[in-house]
């Protein structure tokens, strides 16, 4: 996350870190969110290539045991089966990881409230991006969970020529601010978003500009999730 705050300690209780196992060693590679005690959504990008994945729940410094921390396995993954790692533009750019067990949920750990299906946030609507990504282009990665002011940008401006063109598409979610962006690492993390008082889960970190994560006129870009509902329905459903 380029600009904001670090965030109070486990007030966005349903962020996950997506670690990956090298050697003996875990390393953070991407964000997610609790939607199920036994289910995460993250984006497809993160999950692309096939490695040994666990979820952490209930954190804040990624070097600190705080006590809170629930650390649990993925034991299947589902991608969407329209997902073309060729092709972020595409679209698609979501996954849920079915965990080995399932989260206990107390005051650190919750589920994300997820939109209703097919809901359209307006121009400007607040949201948080939230992550431990690179807190510059080409940056470190971030200790502490951080929380950024991040307004959605709609459809129409969006997708207008010397923004993202048609690279961004209606199944997506725009939210920028000027100094405000996500950056590597917040991939698959949320874009939460105040509607009447309460926050959803509206967004999952999908892309930013290759230029560089905070670049002018391309505000980072989140798949959108209710378009996504009934899809995720039919996973967990099923599994
Ligand atoms: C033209 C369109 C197909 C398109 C393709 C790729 C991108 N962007 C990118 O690929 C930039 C590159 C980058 C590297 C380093 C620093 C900043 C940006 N990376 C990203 O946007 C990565 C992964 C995208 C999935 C691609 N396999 N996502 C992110 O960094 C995040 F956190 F914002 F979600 C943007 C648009």
């Amino acid at each position: 996350v380029i600009g904001g705050s670090v965030a109070k300690p486990n007030s966005w209780p349903w962020q996950i870190t997506l670690q990956y196992q090298s050697g003996s060693s875990w390393y953070h590679t991407c964000g997610g969110s609790l939607v199920r005690t036994g289910w995460v959504m993250t984006a497809a990008h993160c999950v692309d290539s096939p490695r040994n994945f666990r979820v952490v729940l209930g954190e804040h410094d990624l070097y600190v045991n705080g006590g809170t921390e629930q650390v649990i396995s993925v034991s299947q993954i589902y991608i969407h089966p329209n997902w073309n790692s060729n092709n972020v533009a595409n679209g698609y750019d979501i996954a849920l990881l079915r965990l080995s067990s399932s989260a206990s949920l107390n005051s650190y750990v919750q589920l994300a409230s997820l939109p209703p299906a097919d809901q359209i946030l307006p121009h400007n609507n607040l949201c948080y991006i939230t992550g431990w990504g690179r807190t510059s282009t080409g940056g470190s990665l971030s200790d502490q969970l951080k929380e950024a002011y991040l307004p959605v940008v709609d459809y129409n401006t969006c997708s207008s020529s010397g923004w993202w063109g048609s690279t961004v598409k209606t199944t997506m979610v725009c939210a920028g601010g000027y100094a405000e962006a996500g950056c590597n690492g917040d991939s698959g993390g949320p874009l939460n978003c105040q509607v009447n008082g309460n926050y959803y889960v509206h967004g999952v970190t999908s892309f930013v500009s290759g230029l560089g994560c905070d670049t002018y006129q391309k505000p980072t870009v989140f798949t959108r999730v209710s378009a996504y509902i009934s899809w995720m329905d039919s996973v967990s459903v099923n599994h």
